[in-house]
């Protein structure tokens, strides 16, 4: 196998194409909110949400009819050249590579919108040959159309391949964005025994131990606490381990039980806390969520303030609140703390929020 030299990865894949950029800017991507844009009633609704979501995203693969594919491109054309996005970011979804339609995805996407477009969501990416396909791809056709800023590549684990070769997808191209679980086409891939689109299973539970009889025995029809288990937990930490690697960003995904908003926020935080910086928004009633959930809450940021201010110059052990505090839980503090001054530049509300906690001695 021949690899590229390291100072490769700093040269464009095709004369004239912008060169590629050597870290993946952190911008704010708590929810990624999609829409069809075939559909008529939802693509009214999206200049709307400009401002109200961190990225509003086209879709043009599942969840598009098959007879709507070419209508949908053409939507998001029209809706990408007539609408000004201010700070939201604009992504699509491309159709998959073994499809008919991705070529003309992209062929048509990049001269028209290219400019406007920040990021292209790859699904079904089984390993680094996707990657270069689309990068070298994407090279072309930005040095065709003058595209001054490289449009960044987002894969999708939706398959058993891709999850086994998570690393090099990540360090494919230095156009990798990020990556998000899913779920879906990943369950039906691995024929996991499940119907559903992301979140837990009443059927994946560990259970309390029996109480024991005189006999010693277990007695079966004892009352007994079970505990639902994250189906998802090891897919998401082998992601973000591999994004955290490569410097890249990695988001849940799809959460399908739309009425549920309950188990929708649980399913969120784990993958807050877990590392995730984001997740999907399928229906305008997960972004406020998915916003709430990916934003440090007050109470996090009232304490982390405090550490970083009780550890001065950052080494050193001290207590608070009877916890001791030391030079990595500063940096944990840290990633909070910063994360919360992201997003206060581009959210008043938040901003407002965060100015308003007291400083605490
Ligand atoms: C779930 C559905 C069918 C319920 O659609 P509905 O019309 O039944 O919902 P509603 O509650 O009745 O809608 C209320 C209003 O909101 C609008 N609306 C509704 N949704 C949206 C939206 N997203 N954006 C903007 N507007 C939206 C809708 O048009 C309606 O407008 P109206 O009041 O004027 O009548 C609908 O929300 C929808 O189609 N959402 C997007 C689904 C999607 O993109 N799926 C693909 C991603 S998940 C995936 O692919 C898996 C993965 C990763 O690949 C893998 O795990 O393998
Ligand atoms: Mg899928």
């Amino acid at each position: 196998m021949s690899h590229k030299s390291a100072k490769d990865f700093f040269r464009p894949l095709a004369v004239g194409a912008p060169l590629p950029l050597r870290e993946i800017p952190a911008r704010p991507s708590r929810a990624i909110h999609f829409f069809d844009p075939s559909n008529e009633k939802m693509a009214a609704k999206i200049p709307d949400m400009v401002g109200t979501v961190d990225v509003l995203l086209g879709n043009l693969e599942d969840a598009v009819k098959a007879d709507n594919k070419v209508a949908a491109r053409e939507g998001l054309v029209k809706i990408a050249q007539s609408t000004d996005f201010g700070p939201t970011q604009l992504w699509t979804r491309i159709n998959s590579l073994d499809s008919p339609w991705v070529l003309d995805d992209l062929t048509t996407l990049v001269p028209a919108i290219g400019e406007k477009l920040d990021v292209i969501m790859v699904p079904k990416v089984q390993g680094a040959e996707d990657i270069h396909y689309v990068d070298r791809l994407l090279a072309q056709l930005e040095a065709k159309a003058g595209i001054s800023k490289p449009i960044l590549i987002h894969a999708i684990l939706e398959t058993a391949r891709g999850v086994a070769n998570v690393e090099e997808i990540c360090g494919a191209s230095p156009r990798m964005q990020g990556l998000s679980l899913g779920p879906a086409d990943l369950a039906a891939d691995r024929k996991m025994k499940t119907t559903r689109v992301g979140g837990g299973h009443p059927g994946y539970l560990v259970r309390e131990d029996a109480p024991r009889g005189e006999d010693g025995l277990p007695i079966l029809d004892a009352q007994r606490a079970i505990f639902q288990q994250d189906l998802w937990h090891y897919t998401i930490a082998k992601m973000v381990d591999a994004c955290a690697t490569h410097g890249i960003y990695p988001y849940y995904g799809p959460f399908g039980d739309i009425k549920d908003t309950v188990a929708c926020e649980d399913q969120f935080r784990n993958a807050f806390l877990l590392g995730c910086v984001g997740t999907w928004s399928l229906h305008p009633v997960q972004i406020k969520i998915a916003n709430r959930v990916f934003s440090p809450s007050v109470e996090d940021i009232a304490h982390a303030r405090r550490v970083v201010a009780a550890m001065g110059d950052g080494t050193g052990a001290v207590m608070i609140d009877g916890k001791m505090e030391d030079d990595a839980s500063l940096k944990q503090c840290l990633v909070l703390v910063e994360l919360a001054e992201k997003l206060a530049e581009i959210d008043p509300d938040l901003k407002a929020t965060y100015d308003a906690i007291p400083t605490e001695a």
